[in-house]
């Protein structure tokens, strides 16, 4: 337990998953107010005891939660230090990480998929308008706090989870081991990191959504990574020709070059659609 603003926080269960230098567990936040008791259940992301140098960073990440609000975007309580923990207080979305989800699920409709990755371009496009990077875009950083139940109508709805360390902190083979989703132009020295960065991690994101969860370049190790920026390699094209030009746009190479947030909404609202016609095209009266 830790005190921090009148915030109590009582570690639950085991741990839930975990991040590059973190770990997550359920707990529960009490706050007293008017001398009553407020329990939340939250989720408590902890950093590693042996990464404690990046306490700066892992502060920097819940801050720059902290100071925007958007229905996308995470909500981050606050962050406490107990002795040597390190311990940033989110809410606990229901669904959890959203790769995890879609492996489980496997049968995740189109339209539901489409959906999650417009709620992800607002988020992108409202960092964008503040000229803020988040530079881990991912689908085990998106959350899902509801599901999308195409036969009761209702649509899924996403958050976008804290950056963790940020990227140009991190060793290089760390680095190395996040193609395909860090822009190549991470790899270069220096680091260049910018909001055509998180673009380039969109379209590997999407290719994760619409592969079912399935983890790009599963296994393989630093050494063949780096061969495929280095021989400008793209990920495996879908079927659907539009989708898999949307991903090899946000995927290019010059960062100037991706598309920006504007069009790649405009762009998903096109698949909508298609997908809509298609989806219905069976039930079109004979013209
Ligand atoms: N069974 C189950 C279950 C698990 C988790 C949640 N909820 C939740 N809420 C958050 N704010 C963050 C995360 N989270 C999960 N993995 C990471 C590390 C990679 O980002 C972060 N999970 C809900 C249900």
């Amino acid at each position: 337990a830790n005190i921090h603003q009148g915030m109590l926080c009582v570690f639950q269960d085991e741990c839930l998953g975990q991040g590059s230098f973190t770990r997550v567990f359920k707990g529960t936040k009490v706050d007293i107010r008017e001398g009553e008791e407020h329990r939340t259940q939250v989720l408590l992301k902890v950093l590693d005891a042996n990464h404690k140098d990046y306490w700066e960073a892992f502060f920097e990440a819940s801050s720059m939660m902290s100071q925007i609000s958007h229905k996308h975007l995470l909500l981050v309580y606050g962050v406490s230090v107990h002795g040597a923990k390190n311990i940033m207080v989110q809410e606990l979305v229901k669904y959890g990480a959203l790769d995890l989800y879609l492996k489980r699920k496997g049968s995740v409709s189109v339209s539901c998929k489409l959906d999650i990755a417009k709620q992800l371009a607002l988020a992108l496009n409202f960092l964008d308008e503040k000229n803020i990077v988040h530079g881990n875009i991912c689908a085990k950083n998106v959350l899902l706090a509801r599901e999308g139940d195409p036969s009761q109508e209702t649509s899924p709805f996403i958050k976008l989870s804290d950056p963790g360390i940020k990227v140009s902190l991190l060793d290089r083979n760390v680095i190395l081991d996040r193609i395909p989703w860090v822009g190549p132009e991470l790899l270069q020295d220096p680091p260049i990191l910018s909001l055509d960065s998180d673009k380039w991690s969109f379209g590997a994101t999407l290719w994760e959504i619409f592969n079912n969860g399935e983890t790009p370049l599963k296994d393989w190790d630093l050494e063949m990574k780096r061969r495929f920026y280095g021989t400008y390699q793209q990920l495996e094209p879908s079927q659907w020709t539009e989708l898999a030009d949307m991903i090899t746009q946000c995927m290019d190479y010059q960062p100037a070059s991706r598309p920006s947030c504007r069009v790649v909404i405009r762009q998903l609202n096109n698949l909508i659609t298609s997908d809509y016609e298609v989806l219905h095209a069976s039930e079109a009266p004979e013209r």
